[in-house]
């Protein structure tokens, strides 16, 4: 007994230890986990991501796989590098990961996360996304805006003309995002807000800031248990946004209230207030979601459109031939008397493959949204616990080695005779994504893109400006919501048409 007695501690120890091995060694059976890298304490793997996350987590795939898993903070992640990998996590595991993560920006800003973007999955987000498919994206209410699309592209092409005439340069980057933002303000709002200061502030560049802080890394996001402490001051410059807009909202939809004008052509304010006020939603739908809808759609359509216009426009002047092969299947339809319409782009099959193979090497969307999924589950045998959060990197699987050749050269002719599209129907190529959280926008940005970029590639000849040499353009990127050109695009346009 007294025996027992003296070796009591170190049982008791033994006993700790087996118990604590055996359920370490037993957790690591049940939980295995897809291969990563090594994380630091507390942090996790964020210290990995650095300005450009989207090819820092490219080439911890190339070493780790593509399912890769990471942790975020206290966040645990998977990390889809490879188009089979997608296929897996966005069509068989489609459901279990249709949700989305809390978002503090988005909370503040789309009213507690009662947009599309960022609504958990579920009812409410099954409803506003059939609502906005049948209502706000449909093909009608597309081409209910073709006369304002192209006035407003005649705009642009008028001032370049002028600028031709003198032989002079033009920050194409500015004019296009410029175009892009009265575009979507018509579409949505019926007016070119964006154009105006607002309280002080010019409504453009608030729309910029928060495009801006939403892409940071927000600590309040991956540690939830600090972020009431709002370590980064975040909070506060979201909530300070989101009073400038839902002042401007107030204003746009009282405006709408009010006016007697009886336009044919409904604005996004229109269709939403009428539905609100027939009842006709079926379930609660007022002013707020009114505001987080139309927020959600000026934010989704205001810059990634354009940034890919100017991303194929960068290659175009950097790959000539392919400029003047284009330049010459457009010509061949519309000649050189013209303008052309968005009538005239049916058939034109070298534009479709420029914008695929200009959207496989630069989806503005490079980590897609992040997706969390709903329940506990088992993907290739990896045990995934309820909310993992899934990131596709769309940008890599564009440049997969494996699935492209020569991935890093800009060759639409890659695409001829292909049956891949931009619908995700080759796992490939998903630069709207896929499956039940894919983009809603798809059909109209790609009406808007090829519209541009054929008015454009038609009306001019592109010289960069400064005599840079096209071969020395730099294609930097800067990543955020939208991930665009790192510096300016500075062209000098010679109008080609007849006069
Ligand atoms: C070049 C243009 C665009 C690209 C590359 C793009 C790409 C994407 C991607 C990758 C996603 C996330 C898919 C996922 O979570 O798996 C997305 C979601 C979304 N996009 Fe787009 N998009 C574009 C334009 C637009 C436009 C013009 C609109 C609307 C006016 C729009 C509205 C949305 C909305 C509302 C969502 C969230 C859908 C949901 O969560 O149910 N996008 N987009």
């Amino acid at each position: 007994m007294i025996i027992i007695w003296q070796y009591w501690p170190a049982l008791i120890s033994a006993a700790f230890c087996c118990y604590f091995l055996h359920e370490l060694l037993w957790i690591k059976k049940r939980r295995r986990l897809p291969p990563g890298p090594k994380g630091l304490p507390i942090l996790g793997n964020l210290h990995q991501l650095g300005k450009n996350p989207h090819q820092d987590l490219c080439k911890l795939a190339k070493k780790h796989g593509p399912i890769m898993h990471m942790k975020f903070g206290t966040v645990p992640a998977i990390v889809v590098s490879s188009p089979e990998a997608a296929e897996k996590f966005l069509k068989t595991y489609d459901q279990v990961f249709a949700s989305r993560p809390h978002h503090e920006g988005s909370w503040h800003l789309g009213y507690e996360q009662r947009n599309l973007t960022f609504s958990p999955y579920g009812p409410y987000w099954r409803k506003i996304r059939q609502l906005c498919n049948s209502h706000l994206l449909s093909n009608k209410i597309i081409s209910s805006f073709e006369s304002m699309r192209r006035a407003e592209v005649g705009l642009l092409v008028e001032s370049l003309k002028r600028v031709a005439s003198d032989g002079a340069a033009v920050d194409f980057s500015t004019d296009i995002r410029s175009l892009g933002a009265n575009m979507s303000c018509l579409m949505i709002f019926g007016k070119k807000y964006l154009d105006k200061d607002f309280k002080d502030k010019r409504f453009g560049n608030v729309v910029r800031e928060s495009l801006e802080i939403s892409a940071l890394i927000n600590l309040g996001d991956y540690f939830p248990l600090v972020r009431v402490l709002d370590l980064q001051g975040f909070t506060r410059r979201f909530k300070k946004i989101a009073k400038v807009y839902d002042d401007l909202l107030e204003k746009i939809i009282d405006d709408h209230v009010n006016s007697q004008d009886q336009n044919e052509t409904k604005d996004f304010v229109d269709i939403l207030m009428d539905i609100m006020e027939s009842g006709k939603s079926e379930f609660d739908f007022d002013r707020r979601h009114v505001k987080a809808i139309l927020l959600d759609m000026l934010i989704a359509s205001m810059d990634s459109t354009m940034a890919t216009v100017e991303w194929t426009l960068s290659e175009l002047i950097r790959h000539p031939q392919t400029m003047k092969k284009l330049q010459k299947e457009i010509e061949d339809k519309v000649g050189n008397a013209r303008i052309l319409e968005e009538s005239d782009l049916e058939g034109l099959v070298y534009l479709d493959m420029v914008v695929k193979e200009s959207m496989r090497l630069h989806p503005v969307a490079t980590l897609g949204l992040p997706h969390e999924s709903l329940e506990d589950c088992i993907v290739d045998g990896f045990h995934l616990e309820k909310r993992t959060r899934l990131i596709i990197n769309i940008w890599a699987i564009g440049r997969d080695p494996c699935v492209w050749t020569d991935p890093e050269s800009f060759i639409p002719e890659r695409f001829l005779g292909s049956s891949v599209d931009l619908q995700g129907h080759d796992f490939k190529l998903i630069p709207f994504g896929f499956g039940r959280r894919s983009c809603p926008g798809l059909q109209l940005a790609l009406t808007v893109m090829r519209f541009v970029l054929a008015q454009l590639v038609h009306c001019f000849d592109w010289k960069l400006a400064d005599n840079v040499e096209p071969s020395h353009l730099d294609m930097s990127e800067t990543f955020g919501i939208v991930t665009s050109r790192a510096k300016s695009l500075k062209v000098v346009p010679i109008y080609r048409l007849q006069k």
